[in-house]
């Protein structure tokens, strides 16, 4: 039986293949955040002179890759990636996740938002039936915790406090426990409509292309 960590080896290392078509001399890759991504990111060292520079979607993730020797852009420097590869911490079978575990939902959504396609790297322990066992993170304006956090009660949800967290864009996370979730992307839309949420964890509007998933019995491929 393979370790959740074996796995997390295989699917990243699976995911550097899957991506050697996009590659190219001008090309940026879209880096997600994660010990999966941070997996990816050690293979993906090893083909560093097939590609151009990568955009990170996080600092953790931007000090590794340049720890390695992979050029980072500012995204304000790149016009397009032709892929975006990070984990999640849940997946459904429409590609819809929740994610934000480790913090950088925020900017894995803006990252994630230039590249032209999503793959989704991830152990089998990740797939779900319906979203919402992992609690849902959401970055939110300091000032407006405890409002959001009431807005969140009135929905139904039980919002935690991150205690001792900090985004890389200086803000709170809320982690919101007690959903269920039979439509992902309506929950998206309110969440990221009340007054002083960033953007919440949910990523069910926009979800991925792909997802790459390591099981004990091999790779599985899942589309939509
Ligand atoms: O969304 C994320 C970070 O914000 C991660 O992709 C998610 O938490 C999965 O992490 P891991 O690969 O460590 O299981």
């Amino acid at each position: 039986m393979l370790s959740q960590n074996e796995l997390k080896q295989q699917v990243a290392k699976a995911a550097v293949e899957y991506i050697q078509p996009f590659l190219g001399s001008g090309v940026v890759v879209g880096v997600g955040t994660g010990s999966t991504a941070d997996l990816f990111i050690d293979h993906l060292a090893g083909f560093k002179d097939q590609f151009m520079a990568a955009a990170a979607s996080s600092e953790r993730s931007a000090q590794r890759l340049a720890g390695l020797g992979i050029p980072v852009l500012d995204l304000n420097e790149v016009q397009g990636m032709p892929v975006y590869v990070d984990g999640a911490d849940e997946i459904n079978a429409r590609l819809q996740m929740i994610k934000g575990g480790g913090g950088a939902l925020t900017r894995e959504k803006i990252v994630a938002s230039v590249a032209e396609r999503f793959i989704c790297i991830a152990d089998e322990s990740k797939v779900v039936e319906r979203l919402g066992k992992f609690a849902i993170p959401l970055e939110v304006i300091p000032m407006a915790v405890n409002a959001v956090a009431r807005k969140m009660r009135t929905l139904g949800g039980d919002p935690v406090l991150r205690e001792g967290f900090i985004t890389d864009n200086g803000n709170p996370i809320l982690d919101v426990a007690g959903f269920s979730l039979d439509d992902a992307a309506q929950m998206e839309a309110i969440m990221n409509n009340v007054p002083g949420v960033v953007t919440c964890g949910l990523f069910a509007i926009a979800p991925a292309s792909v997802a790459l998933i390591a099981t004990q019995q091999g790779l599985r491929t899942m589309k939509v």
